[in-house]
């Protein structure tokens, strides 16, 4: 394996998937560099849950091919390194805390008992309280604690925290990115919370039921966009068509309220001087991007896998 492949969580290339006749998936193409915390956002059925599951190797794809660290999705070498997680959190409810962690002994040949533990007496679960008794948060705590004792180097997260409180969503949120950050796993981890993906992430997967739209650095992609904003021209706003002037840029997004013509664009250019300009947030780009389903996707350089097209360039 050379340098750059080392670097490599995932290769994604032109992955699909078919229930049926229907399409889900569709070529799904991107690189992940490893040791990133990548939020996978998307409208529901956009195939977050598929693509999280191919990668876990618990469904096949229909076309294309993915690999974890070099090694081919679903296979043993790729199922060592990864730990996935599901929305449910598969848990026996009977089994106390401390027979839930002994079983991830049992099952995992690189088990770290100490830190599974640790993890959720930092939690304040009760080692010997049944599964079944805990918290929503507590048994979080446990089915994270069972993932990260598996000692992965990747680690798929299927909207984990959904039925959580704000509070223990935050605290439980702070303990997974801390553990992450000291051992450099790999995260992948799907959310409709918009508003909070900026403290929680650093890499970005945004898909739609077009398939893939956003793929890279948070910074990168934030530094890409712009939002222009001036009073409306009455003829503009009447058309509802391209606001005049941004014809060389890549209009992601533009609207008009009573006073204001609105615009999110990736710049190709000098701006025209009449627009006001500023740097979006994240919460801004990616909510334009789930608004206008099918716009230019952006796939960043780093995303891009070697000898596959990128969908596009910025
Ligand atoms: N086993 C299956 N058989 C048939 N269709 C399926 C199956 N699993 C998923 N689908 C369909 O595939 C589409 C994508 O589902 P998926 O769960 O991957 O989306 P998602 O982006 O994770 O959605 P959500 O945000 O609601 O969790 C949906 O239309 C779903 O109904």
């Amino acid at each position: 394996m050379d340098a750059a492949e080392a670097q490599t969580a995932l290769e994604v290339r032109g992955v699909g998937r078919r229930f049926g006749r229907n399409w889900v998936l569709r070529n799904a193409t991107f690189r992940l560099p490893a040791g990133r915390v990548c939020g996978l956002v998307g409208p529901n059925g956009a195939g977050k849950t598929t693509l999280l599951e191919i990668l876990a190797g618990l469904r096949a794809a229909t076309e294309g091919q993915a690999t974890v660290f070099g090694a081919p999705a679903g296979s043993l070498g790729a199922r060592e390194q990864t730990a996935f997680l599901a929305q449910e959190k598969p848990l026996f409810p009977r089994f106390t805390v401390a027979e839930t962690l002994r079983l991830g002994q049992e099952l995992n040949p690189h088990w770290d008992q100490r830190m599974a533990e640790n993890f959720v007496r930092a939690g304040n679960v009760p080692l010997d309280a049944p599964v079944g008794r805990l918290s929503g948060g507590q048994r979080t705590r446990v089915a994270l604690a069972l993932a990260l004792g598996k000692r992965p180097d990747l680690i798929l997260l299927d909207e984990p925290m959904a039925d959580l409180d704000p509070l223990v969503r935050q605290e439980t949120t702070a303990a997974l990115l801390g553990e992450v950050a000291e051992r450099g796993i790999t995260v992948v981890i799907s959310s409709h919370l918009v508003s909070e993906l900026d403290t929680l992430c650093d890499y970005l997967l945004l898909m739609t039921q077009g398939g893939l739209r956003l793929a890279g650095d948070v910074d990168e992609i934030i530094s890409v966009h712009r939002l222009l904003s001036r009073p409306n021209d009455a003829m503009s706003a009447l058309q509802g068509g391209l606001p005049a002037g941004l014809e060389h840029h890549t209009v992601v997004e533009a609207h008009w309220d009573r006073h204001y013509t609105n615009v999110l664009v990736r710049p190709q250019g000098p701006i025209d001087s009449t627009w006001q300009i500023s740097a979006p947030t994240l919460e801004e780009v990616v909510l334009a991007y789930l608004r206008q389903g099918d716009s230019i996707p952006l796939i960043s350089p780093q995303s891009h896998v070697v000898g596959m097209s990128p969908e596009s360039a910025a």
